[in-house]
């Protein structure tokens, strides 16, 4: 049992819905992540903090895997009608999950589904603010990016930022996030036109410097001081485990060095339940396949395992 009240989730029911979708980047295996973060147990846990929980597959009828392609299309992304599809089923799971009064907590997969889940928890309650924790923006445009993967462009999307860019795919995402109802933490790896775009729409953004600078506790507060000022409105937590450092988190697609230690990363998901305002939450880019040991897959599902927990009210005492 868990002593946190959740003012957005009195009741304590959650539901899991599981995104297996690798379509937002290139590597394989990123779609297993579910799948080995249920079968560490993930569902139990989150019952024994005291929490209801059934578990969403809004893709069990899909074969988008089969589908993907390396091709980058007219507009310059990849993948596009897959990401556009596997989206929009994330996004009505999430907003049946809201309507219902259940905390979605949506297990990638990819961050490209990002753009559904923000969406849906804006369109669920407008005031709703969000944390994106990443060692990367993923504030990429189809104009700016270089990959053309779509899991770097998730909140470019539902902001609407170059939206002349976009693929006519793309059209039914509300763009519905506005640029101070957004902070980041755990950056380390931003793209120039990212950079460009933080800079001109004044995005509160705490990289690997400001941790070091002020510590995690401290950066938390300045991160919610921006967003969430009155402390009164819900938090969509994005939680990317590449924020964490690979020496913790190997089995992810997009390793950079240099990041938040697993104490810190786990710090972000207590603070966050404690401000009692969690409203919902994704936690991604888990690759089993990207291990080079048993232990590297351990570690990496285990962290996001316990991410999820702390977010839910784990708590050390
Ligand atoms: N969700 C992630 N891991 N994103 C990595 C994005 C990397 C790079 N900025 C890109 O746009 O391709
Ligand atoms: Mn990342
Ligand atoms: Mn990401």
């Amino acid at each position: 049992m868990s002593d946190i009240q959740y003012k957005f989730h009195p009741n304590k029911k959650a539901t899991i819905i599981t995104a297996p979708f690798s379509g937002g980047q290139p590597k394989g295996g990123v779609e297993l992540g579910p799948e080995y973060i249920l079968k560490a147990g993930f569902e139990k846990q989150l019952e024994h903090l005291g929490w209801q929980t059934e578990v969403a597959n809004p893709l069990e009828k899909t074969n988008y895997e089969a589908q993907k392609s390396n091709d980058k299309d007219s507009f310059g992304v990849k993948n596009t009608k897959i990401v556009s599809e596997c989206c929009q089923k994330i996004h009505e799971a999430v907003r049946s999950a809201l309507s219902s009064d259940r905390l979605p907590v949506t297990i990638g997969g990819d961050h490209s589904i990002g753009t559904a889940t923000v969406s849906a928890a804006l369109e669920h309650n407008p005031d709703a603010c969000v944390l994106w924790i990443d060692a990367h923006a993923d504030i990429n445009t189809p104009k700016t990016t270089e990959s053309g993967n779509l899991h770097g462009c998730p909140i470019s999307f539902v902001m609407g930022i170059d939206s002349d860019s976009y693929p006519p795919e793309f059209a039914w995402v509300p763009q519905n996030l506005k640029a101070n109802r957004i902070a980041y933490i755990g950056l380390r790896d931003v793209d120039d036109g990212e950079k460009a775009i933080l800079k001109k729409y004044n995005i509160p953004a705490f990289s690997m410097y400001h941790v070091d600078k002020y510590g995690i506790g401290k950066v938390v507060e300045m991160a919610l001081d921006a967003v969430n000022p009155e402390r009164k409105n819900p938090i969509h937590l994005s939680y990317d485990v590449d924020a964490i450092d690979p020496s913790f988190v190997p089995a992810t697609g997009t390793r950079v060095e240099g990041g938040l230690s697993l104490r810190e990363g786990l710090f972000i998901a207590e603070e966050i339940a404690h401000t009692g305002l969690l409203g919902s939450i994704d936690i991604v880019e888990t690759n089993p396949l990207l291990a080079e040991t048993e232990e590297h897959i351990l570690d990496t599902v285990s962290a996001a395992c316990a991410i999820g927990r702390c977010a839910l009210g784990q708590t050390l005492l």
